[in-house]
């Protein structure tokens, strides 16, 4: 830990941090947001939604438990979220270099090294994050010593098209065949799908899935404002005048209710956690759930025959929508978890009954 060279973050207001690089030496920006989740950065660094984004987690020492191994089945990385960090940075508050963990194969900053990607600690995220709650989302810098760059904003263009899968893959052998479109999806959702019975196809982002002929179509995470994501959205509205069950993760979430007609819009510092509480209006059971976003739907402008599936307990925000007759059904929260707590892997489930429900009816 010797030797190690300062960096600046510098916030788009002109407030300063100056930290050490334990990770890639390169200047980079993003949109800088925080996320209050005590464990899970291997899982986070590699979920594509945070592309384009400085992450800063809040709990203090990052790196203890190391980073696991890059081991594959079927196809896909059982410990991480893809096949690589997608995050622009990491900011933190102390780097432990030590760590200890029975999956644990290199240090966190030797895996930022790797990829490629900068990482700062000594920086004071209690008074950043405080910062960011007051201001709202902010674009942020990383610069080394003689390496000055312009910030970049993230939300101003299409970046799903930058992690979404370039051709179509296939998964399992169950009986229902999904379609997967990826607009950036994380591995869990694929896991939980793959657990129910059910062949998976995924797709890129803008395939166009409407004559497709499967039991269910499925709409993913995804990074940036989802207005960009303009083809996805078409292709949705023409699947919405059928029966095909449809349901949507985070992102896929937002695409529903834009394909439907709802609005949009940018949340002032996001949800990024594993401890935000969702209800389903009319309902007393509260659930905990893993949330990892920036944009949320404007519930008022929801067209006829939608309506709110949950609501975010601490403010309000909405968390999902369904139909109020058709199959289609999404979640702005993240029921595949990983990390964070599994109470809602059963909309999996109601996924799979509706499938099975059309299926009985065709
Ligand atoms: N995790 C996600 O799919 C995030 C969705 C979207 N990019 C947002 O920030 O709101």
């Amino acid at each position: 830990m010797q030797n190690l060279k300062k960096a600046r973050l510098v916030l788009e207001d002109g407030t300063i941090f100056e930290g050490t690089s334990f990770g890639y030496e390169k200047s980079v920006s993003g949109e800088v947001v925080f996320y209050t989740a005590m464990t899970g950065y291997p899982e986070s660094l590699t979920d594509p939604s945070y592309k384009g984004q400085i992450l800063v987690p809040t709990y203090p020492m990052i790196g203890n438990y190391g980073v696991p191994k890059d081991a594959y089945q079927e196809g896909l990385s059982q410990f991480f979220e893809s096949d690589k960090i997608h995050c622009t940075a990491l900011i933190i508050s102390d780097y432990s270099s030590e760590y200890s963990h029975w999956n644990s194969q290199k240090s966190l900053g030797e895996w930022l090294k790797d990829q490629k990607v900068p990482g700062l600690f000594g920086i004071d995220t209690r008074a950043l994050t405080k910062k960011l709650r007051e201001h709202g989302a902010m674009l942020g810098k990383i610069v080394f010593a003689g390496q000055e760059i312009d910030f970049y904003d993230p939300n101003k263009e299409n970046i799903v098209a930058q992690v979404s899968t370039p051709d179509i893959k296939e998964y399992g052998k169950g009986k229902y065949k999904v379609v997967l479109v990826d607009c950036g999806v994380k591995y869990n959702i694929i896991r939980c799908l793959l657990k129910r019975d059910i062949t998976v196809k995924r797709v890129p982002w803008n395939y166009d899935f409407s004559q497709e002929d499967c039991d269910g179509i499925f709409l993913s995470n995804g990074p940036g404002d989802p207005a960009q994501c303009r083809e996805t959205i078409e292709n949705i509205r023409k699947v919405l005048d059928t029966d095909t069950p449809v349901m949507g993760i985070c992102l896929g979430n937002q695409l529903m209710a834009r394909a439907a007609g709802a609005d949009t819009y940018k949340l002032k510092y996001g949800h990024r956690s594993h401890n935000q509480p969702v209800m389903q209006p009319g309902q007393s059971r509260c659930y905990i759930t893993s949330q990892n976003h920036g944009f949320a739907i404007d519930d008022k402008t929801l067209p006829e025959n939608w309506e709110p599936l949950f609501v975010n307990v601490n403010d309000g925000t909405n968390e999902g929508i369904c139909h109020k007759y058709k199959p289609f059904f999404s979640a702005q929260f993240h029921p595949e978890a990983s990390s964070g707590p599994v109470d809602t892997e059963y909309l999996f489930d109601l996924f799979v009954e509706k499938m099975k429900a059309r299926h009985i009816n065709k």
